[in-house]
């Protein structure tokens, strides 16, 4: 892997780098979506490829998951075919003291959230600049709703003190639609306090499949930040 010259793509790289280091021989592992996910992609193919790994499965949590690891010769299994996960690796858009995230930036929370608290080890990777102190801070929530449902839930969220926005596409006419056929409502909070309480509130309104809060679901949190001009990646519990 060439080193990126970029610093924010720098510590993608080198936290999905050093996720990819932690995947055993023999594992089954849930392969994430977005561009930090790619880099750890990236290096379990490139492991696989220079022998020093052996026999990975990958369960990917996205179109895009399919193709970078179709690109970089990881098979495949689906759900139905296995009976665990051994550990998945994926990004985040925040995550708090407490390792609770805000995902689905990708628009792929729904099938990541599954893949991810399915994994005995569910390893989160992502460069300094999304820690926040609580969630909501940076980063509008984002929720998938049925097509035919996005009005009323709009509503139930304003309702419910949140201000909604539909997802619109970029280079695509309309709204952004998922890879699950639905459409994306991202939820301003001026801050989230309970992120357990409000993804439980959110996945109760009918129409809504999912919300990208991950609360309590999280192993590992490895950063990667760039200290005295290095790159280095730190384990959140050792600072
Ligand atoms: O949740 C996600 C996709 O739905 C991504 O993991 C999240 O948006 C982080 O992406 P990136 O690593 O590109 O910053």
């Amino acid at each position: 892997m060439s080193a990126e010259t970029d610093p924010v793509k720098l510590m993608k790289q080198q936290v999905g780098y050093a996720a990819a280091q932690r995947v055993q021989s023999g594992s089954i592992v849930g392969l994430g979506t977005g561009s930090t996910t790619a880099y750890a992609i990236q290096a379990i193919g490139e492991r696989l490829q220079s022998g020093d790994l052996k026999d990975v499965k990958g369960v990917p949590t996205s179109f895009q998951a399919i193709v970078l690891a179709r690109q970089y010769g990881i098979p495949l299994v689906s759900l139905d075919e296995i009976d665990k996960i051994d550990v998945a690796i994926d990004g985040a858009d925040e995550v708090d003291p407490q390792k609770n995230l805000i995902k689905g930036g990708g628009a792929a929370h729904t099938q990541e959230k599954i893949v991810d608290c399915l994994a005995d080890q569910f390893i989160v990777v992502v460069d300094s600049g999304k820690l926040v102190d609580h969630l909501g801070s940076t980063f509008l929530l984002p929720v998938e709703v049925l097509p035919m449902a996005v009005t009323p839930v709009m509503n139930a969220i304003r309702k419910l003190g949140g201000s909604p926005e539909l997802r619109m596409g970029v280079k695509k006419a309309g709204p952004v639609v998922t890879d699950n056929g639905n459409l994306v409502v991202d939820v301003k909070y001026d801050r989230i306090d309970n992120p357990k309480e409000l993804e439980q509130t959110l996945n109760n309104i009918p129409g809504v499949l999912e919300n990208g809060i991950f609360a309590g679901v999280v192993d590992v949190v490895l950063i990667g930040e760039v200290k005295d001009g290095q790159p280095i990646v730190r384990d959140m519990e050792h600072v």
